[in-house]
């Protein structure tokens, strides 16, 4: 549905912009290629300053790229050129809806107009009648649940209604694709939650193919299809939420999404996707998708929350190490044990049944099929 491709957006250096001689370019967008499907919810996530915002206005034609090439169904909305002519798409003829972290909300138009707004606007040949325009801003009112307020002044709704509003004047135009740069994070965290589940549940029953841009690693995961996690410019890995989450694959990545721990080691034999890795702490068996020969400095990684913790000397002692409590903290549906296990420290998130007191000796056991390979650094 969206294709992007070898995507480059730069910003004159520091010096330059101070009138200087030209320094150092950055980077924003650094050679991206996403394809993103009919009916998804693809997420840009990332720490601040990665690119995502820049991906995000290039798609809307609120910044012009350096090269590379953007297409929506076909629809070519930027092409650097080369030898053919270039195209760049004014952001109001790409069809596209866009809601930001500020609900820009037109604040003296009432919820009606604030959402009829894009209809009037229209050019004159695509206008609807007063009667349509009527019929499908109340349609769009009633998905959001904000027919009740259509009267009202926009200012006078609540943060999360105002959020709400946003959306309905971005989904009035039916666009092809729904461009969304981090529309919850103004609001509080109950809030946020429970619209999370609104704009899943609305993405899901209107079938609107949406890029979301966020750094939550919370949201991301709830809400999207797919998830393309950026560094510095660069997409460094794409994929589904649980691979991502279950097989990460850089320590920049395992440590962004989620709390992951590490323990250096090198690969001591394959067999197929069978691995023996010695560690710090000893053998480790695991079993890993991708090929990494044996030899290979690497580091083990495992989610707390996939690591078991026992009181007991466990029957089968393949990966178990032997620890001490060190620091325990209860999270209200989980509990956390830092564990010392040699010069390690190995978090381990249990249900909150389960709560052991600093110096307890403990037995902590790695499941094999919870362990991943990620290159060191
Ligand atoms: N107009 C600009 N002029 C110069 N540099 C810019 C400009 N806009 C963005 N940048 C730089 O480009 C890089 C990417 O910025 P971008 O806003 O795309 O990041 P982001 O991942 O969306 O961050 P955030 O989550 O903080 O919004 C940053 O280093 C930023 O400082």
């Amino acid at each position: 549905m969206l294709d992007i491709s070898n995507l480059v957006k730069s910003y004159p250096g520091e010096k330059a912009r101070k009138g200087g001689s030209q320094g150092a370019k950055v980077f924003a967008v650094n050679n991206v290629n996403l394809s993103v499907q009919q009916g998804e919810m693809f997420t840009l996530l990332g720490p601040s300053g990665c690119g995502k915002t820049t991906t995000l206005r290039s798609i809307a034609g609120l910044e012009r790229p350096d090269s590379g090439r953007i297409e929506v169904k076909g629809r070519t909305l930027f092409a650097a050129g080369g030898k053919a002519k270039p195209i760049n798409l004014a952001a109001n003829r790409r069809g596209l809806g866009m809601v930001f972290q500020s609900y820009a909300i037109w604040p003296h138009m009432s919820v009606f107009d604030n959402v009829a707004f894009p209809l009037q606007v229209k050019p004159r040949s695509e206008r609807l009648s007063k009667a349509d325009i009527e019929e499908r801003v109340q349609r769009v009112l009633e998905v959001m649940e904000l027919r009740q307020y259509a009267e009202r002044q926009a200012t006078k709704l609540s943060g999360g209604q105002q959020q709400r509003l946003a959306l309905a004047r971005a989904l009035v135009i039916e666009p092809e694709l729904l461009l969304l740069d981090e529309p919850l994070s103004n609001l509080d965290a109950k809030l946020r939650e429970s619209l999370r589940y609104e704009l899943k549940r609305l993405q899901r029953d209107l079938g609107i193919t949406s890029i979301y841009v966020t750094h939550d690693q919370i949201e991301a995961l709830s809400l999207s299809s797919n998830i393309a996690v950026m560094r510095a410019g660069e997409v460094v890995q794409l994929g589904k939420p649980r691979d991502i989450y279950e097989n990460p694959n850089s320590k920049f990545v395992a440590e962004f999404i989620g709390s992951s721990n590490f323990i250096l080691g090198h690969v001591l034999s394959q067999s197929g996707e069978n691995y023996v890795v010695n560690t710090t702490e000893g053998q480790l068996h695991l079993a890993f998708g991708a090929s990494v020969p044996a030899g290979t400095e690497i580091s083990v990684s495992i989610r707390p929350e996939a690591i078991q913790l026992c009181t007991e000397r466990p029957a089968d002692l393949q990966n178990v190490l032997e620890g001490t409590v060190g620091t325990r903290a209860f999270l209200g549906d989980a509990v956390d044990h830092l564990v010392n296990v040699g010069k390690l420290e190995i978090r381990v998130r249990s249900l909150p049944n389960l709560s052991l007191e600093a110096g307890t000796k403990v037995f902590v056991k790695l499941p094999a099929d919870k362990l991943a390979l990620v290159p060191i650094g």
